[in-house]
């Protein structure tokens, strides 16, 4: 199988901190890749290390099969990181921004094309030539995305991409990684805190708690496997008078998370199948009719932390 991304023992340190702590992380080729994990986890380090911004204190990463940390300038040809901390040139026009970064690149072909061609697909042509720091963030924000593009990475790292930008634009960024997964082959990783997001894109998951990865798999197994162990059941109680029975059910060891949304509606994690469900209610004496919810990414997600932190 073509791997984009061996990790393979990697620790980084920062001084006493321990960022990433001997981990194993593989990615194939051409996938779309959602990694999850709390703040602090470790998640940009993982990024800074693969597009060669930083060094592992130990352990082996390669990218296409070569080694990041001894073929640096040939990695950074096929790699490219899009974050807060990959910064545009304010005093320069997003035209520039991109000729700029084509020529650090060593792009050759078609340059001026290519910015131009970059420009019109981000609805970012009218604002050619405006200064890049009088452009509005989520216009900034698709030209870090159009910028990382311009030397037609092979894999795209993608560090919390749609961060504080409005629906239309995050859902255009969506659109087009998906696009360019689909036509030009592209492997992405994307990290992000909105599982809604990752979960519109993903095809796979891996979830970094602590600098360890604790979970990694395609989305449909994770899904599948959780919606064998999990229920999300929502409870709509005949009065609020039940509210108090309803709470009492925090207690039982099955009744894994209890959300009172209002006096008579609640949302129930559980690793009880709905249809035992009833039998609970008659225990605590609980007048209610209820039903399964679709369990999401967050769902899970929150799940697996909880198990762990
Ligand atoms: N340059 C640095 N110097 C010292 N500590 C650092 C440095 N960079 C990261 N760390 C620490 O390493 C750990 C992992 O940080 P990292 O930024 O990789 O987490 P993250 O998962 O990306 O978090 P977030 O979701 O908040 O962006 C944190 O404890 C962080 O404080």
């Amino acid at each position: 199988m073509n791997k984009a991304i061996e990790m393979k023992n990697v620790t980084r340190k920062f001084g006493n901190v321990i960022a990433l702590n001997n981990i194993d992380f593989e990615i194939e080729a051409k996938k779309i890749v959602g990694l999850l994990g709390p703040n602090g986890a470790g998640k940009s380090t993982l990024m800074k290390i693969i597009s060669t911004l930083i060094l592992p204190s130990a352990g082996e990463v390669k990218a296409f099969g070569i080694d990041v940390v001894k073929e640096k300038s040939k990695v950074r040809n096929l790699i490219s990181l899009v974050s807060d901390y990959t910064v545009l040139e304010d005093e320069l026009t997003p035209y520039e921004n991109l000729i700029l970064f084509g020529k650090i690149s060593n792009v050759k072909e078609d340059l001026k094309s290519k910015a131009l061609s970059l420009l019109e697909d981000f609805g970012l042509s009218q604002y050619k030539h405006r200064l890049t720091k009088n452009l509005s963030s989520g216009n900034k924000q698709k030209l870090n995305i159009a910028r990382s593009l311009i030397k037609n990475p092979k894999l795209l790292l993608l560090d919390e991409p749609t961060i504080a930008i409005d629906v239309e634009t995050s859902r255009f960024i969506r659109e087009y990684i998906l696009d360019q997964n689909l036509k030009n082959e592209k492997t992405i990783l994307i990290s992000s805190h909105y599982m809604w997001e990752v979960e519109q894109i993903a095809s796979e998951i891996a979830i970094l708690v602590d600098g360890k990865i604790i979970a990694q798999d395609k989305m449909i197994n994770i899904m599948k496997k959780f919606e064998n162990e999990l229920s999300i059941i929502e409870v709509e109680l005949e009065s609020p008078e039940y509210l108090s029975n309803l709470e009492a059910l925090k207690d039982e060891k099955i009744i894994s998370g209890l959300k009172i949304i209002s006096s008579t509606t609640a949302i129930i994690e559980t690793q009880l199948k709905i249809e035992h469900f009833e039998e609970l209610t008659k225990k605590y004496n609980i007048k209610c009719s209820y039903r399964n919810m679709k369990i999401s990414l967050e769902d899970v997600y929150s799940y697996i932390i909880k198990g762990r932190l």
